[in-house]
């Protein structure tokens, strides 16, 4: 069965932080304002949610669900698109937040391979990704590229892949190799996505063809990151260049003003 909502995933993704409250406990009410932030101030209107930078590893399956939810819920009419992270180390719990995805009309699902026992090869990795993708047949389905973590070649593992998952819609892809970028880029079929994860150079996988991009800092320089994209697609060179260099030198002073400016909504809103 092919994706309902096959809509190509482009542009700049926040991979959304996730609001906790000084409890523990995950601060849903921080969302609706979160979202309204990133699109108004940012200018950035598609989320990946519970990835790495949402701390997805260390929620439980139960606390993923409700973050999918409210973003899914509050995200209606204002983002284009939603992509929940669905990985997990067991393929069970997998399975339940992808098929939980589906239900909450998410735009899309994402998984990174297992990292504990990682997979010992392409092929077992491309059946655990099968399995998966089965929970959720009618969603877009993006494979978490991150080898420093799972130690699969994703260059052999996308060969041939919608033979065997027809949803298949493209990487996230998170490591500085920009060679096997490319090489990825020129596999991939005109209704895939790449989407680069290293946003330090996010300038070089945009030369290399990048369809766009998923990452954390897009929750705070998301603006500028849009006029370096703008910049690039015009042929400004120089202008891109400059402002990929100033993210690169100046993320901590982003951090503290924006984590600043979360804190605000956090403690406005408890
Ligand atoms: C390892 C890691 O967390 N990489 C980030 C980057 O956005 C990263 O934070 C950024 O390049 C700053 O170093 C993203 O690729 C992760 C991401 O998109 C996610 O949260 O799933």
């Amino acid at each position: 069965m092919a994706p309902a909502a096959d809509k190509k995933l482009t542009g700049l993704v926040a991979a959304t932080f996730t609001p906790i409250t000084s409890e523990g406990e995950i601060n849903l009410s921080v969302i609706g304002p979160y979202i309204d932030y990133l699109k108004e101030k940012q200018g950035v209107n598609k989320v990946f949610v519970n990835g790495t930078t949402g701390e997805s590893m260390s929620l439980s399956v139960e606390e993923r669900k409700l973050l999918a939810e409210e973003w899914c819920r509050k995200a209606k009419g204002k983002m284009d698109q939603v992509i929940v992270h669905v990985g997990c180390l067991s393929l069970k719990d997998t399975q339940e937040l992808a098929h939980h995805a589906a239900q909450i009309e998410a735009d899309g699902i994402a998984v990174i391979a297992p990292s504990f026992f990682k997979p010992s090869s392409a092929d077992v990795l491309r059946t655990f990704l099968q399995e998966v993708a089965s929970a959720a047949p009618t969603l877009p389905f993006y494979y978490y590229h991150v080898p420093s973590v799972t130690g699969v070649n994703v260059r052999e593992l996308i060969e041939g892949i919608e033979k065997v998952i027809p949803s298949f819609r493209g990487i996230k892809f998170t490591e500085s190799d920009l060679m096997d970028l490319g090489q990825c880029i020129s596999y991939s079929q005109p209704h895939w996505s790449v989407l680069y994860g290293v946003d330090e150079q996010l300038l070089g996988a945009l030369a290399m063809g990048a369809h766009g991009a998923v990452g954390s800092t897009y929750n705070y320089v998301g603006c500028h990151v849009n006029k370096l994209i703008s910049a690039f697609e015009t042929g400004d060179l120089v202008q891109a260049r400059t402002i990929q260099v100033l993210l690169i030198s100046l993320p901590l002073l982003c951090v503290l003003d924006h984590l600043y400016h979360f804190a605000h909504i956090c403690t406005s809103l408890i």
